[in-house]
């Protein structure tokens, strides 16, 4: 038996355990057995809340988060499921300090990052915004096979080549730590079409690490549209690190300002990319659905 905490993030919905207390043999295994909808608890994937290693701790790291997207595969970093391990970690009280962290340093596979938050009436964590670090955009750490594609309209774009089920796509490239294809649509969006995109893509010959896919319609100033698909866990409701790389895009592409507000399937966030740091900037919710205690296979 393995209590677990139901946290989402717009409806980015992750499993998320105690691995300060709790030890778990096989996590890719777990996340593929709890994710099912219906059929087990139901999640985009597993996020387990850990002690910091050596090297995250040297850092500052009062944490550690690891990520499974629902099929197993480890992600580097996951922004909405970053905000609810803060808030797990608080409100569980799971190390020593937990609820004077402020902000509360996570180690993950994008580096030691801090999370600031504030607390609601009840003294529990309720909005976080996230510095998500610096993007990446050297196609080889993105990491894309540049081989594979041709030059794009402008220079941040690269145009993915029409293959048996999708035409032509015109992507930009941003790693937030995890890869992300940014798809610029002039007319707003169908969602269906650009899940079938997402699905036809995320396993590309250009992406050697897969790809998250995000499809984006500009309704003007600082406001957009996006559309998910999620390497790993196919379409959310939200994804934190995507939205991220949107706003990197849209200022590489003169397309939107530096802050910007996502208008996400699950709802908004509101994004920044700062010009004197470089650094992005994220701000969300984060909700406790539920507790329970998993009786399946570990
Ligand atoms: N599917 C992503 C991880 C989850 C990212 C997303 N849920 C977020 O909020 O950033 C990947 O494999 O890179």
């Amino acid at each position: 038996m393995l209590p677990f905490v139901k946290y989402h993030g717009l409806g980015n919905d992750y499993v998320y355990v105690d691995g300060f207390t709790h030890d778990v043999p096989d996590p890719a295994g777990l996340a593929r057995a709890v994710s099912p909808r219906n059929f087990a608890i139901g999640a985009d994937g597993l996020i387990l809340v850990l002690p910091a290693t050596p090297g995250g701790g040297a850092a500052g790291a009062h944490c550690r988060m690891r990520m499974f997207n629902a099929d197993g595969s480890e992600g580097q970093m996951c922004g909405n499921g970053l905000r609810c391990v803060v808030k797990f970690a608080h409100d569980h009280a799971l190390f020593a300090g937990s609820n004077a962290a402020r902000p509360m340093r996570v180690e993950t596979g994008a580096g030691v990052l801090a999370v600031g938050y504030d607390l609601d009436a009840a003294g529990r964590v309720a909005t976080v915004t996230v510095d998500m670090g610096r993007p990446i955009l050297a196609p080889e750490r993105v990491p894309v096979d540049v081989s594979e594609l041709e030059p794009g309209a402008g220079e941040h774009a690269w145009r993915i080549p029409a293959t048996d089920t999708t035409p032509p796509q015109e992507a930009v490239l941003v790693s937030m730590g995890n890869p992300h294809a940014v798809l610029f649509r002039d007319d707003p969006l169908d969602a269906a079409e650009e899940r079938r995109i997402g699905a036809a893509l995320e396993h590309h010959r250009a992406f050697p690490e897969r790809m998250n896919l995000h499809a984006v319609h500009v309704r003007g100033g600082g406001e957009v549209d996006v559309v998910h698909w999620e390497r790993g866990s196919g379409p959310t409701l939200a994804c934190g690190t995507g939205a991220a790389a949107v706003c990197v895009a849209g200022v590489l592409t003169g397309r939107t300002p530096h802050r910007i507000t996502t208008h996400l399937p699950g709802g908004p966030l509101v994004l920044d990319w700062a010009e004197t740091t470089g650094r992005v900037a994220m701000t969300g919710p984060a909700v406790e659905a539920f507790t329970g205690v998993w009786r399946g296979p570990l």
